[in-house]
């Protein structure tokens, strides 16, 4: 069993809300308990999981959002620096999956966040579960 915090972005709050449906389904399928937390956009999630994780009340974490491309280069950044957020405190030991997805258009979007389709959220949950399976057998030995 995990205690795990969901650390979503609601800018685009119906895209959030179909991510936190399939994230949701996979931690209770597993019996899992969690907590989620609602930031503004992709670019806060890597801070809120730090801050979260200094509590030490979880055993891992699960990052969705969703960053559509607009016209300017704000894509690239909000795409590229939370991810790099992300993958900076995975390295650091906190067993993080990355949800946020990064795509071009809305359409995009909804196939992968719909449950019943490529359910990207609930992938992101099983990739936060195994790096805690994983950190839990390195820390017995
Ligand atoms: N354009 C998107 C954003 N932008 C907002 C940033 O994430 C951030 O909240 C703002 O720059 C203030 O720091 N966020 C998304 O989640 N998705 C986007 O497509
Ligand atoms: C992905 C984004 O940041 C997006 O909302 C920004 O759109 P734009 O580049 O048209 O300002």
């Amino acid at each position: 069993m995990a205690k795990i915090l969901i650390v979503g972005a609601g800018f685009y709050r119906h895209i959030y809300e179909l991510q936190l449906q399939g994230a949701k389904a996979a931690l209770e399928a597993g019996g899992h308990k969690y907590d989620v937390l609602e930031v503004p956009g992709a670019l806060e999630i890597p801070a809120a999981i730090s801050m979260a994780a200094d509590t030490a009340a979880y055993d891992g974490f699960v990052a969705l959002g969703c960053v559509i491309r607009g016209e300017t280069f704000h894509f690239e950044v909000v795409a590229t620096e939370s991810a790099r957020g992300l993958m900076a405190l995975t390295l650091d030991g906190l067993p993080i999956g990355n949800g946020i997805l990064t795509v071009e258009n809305e359409a995009q979007a909804l196939t992968r966040a719909d449950p019943a389709q490529k359910n990207k959220a609930g992938e992101a949950v099983g990739a936060a579960l195994a790096l805690l399976t994983l950190k839990r057998q390195f820390e017995q030995g």
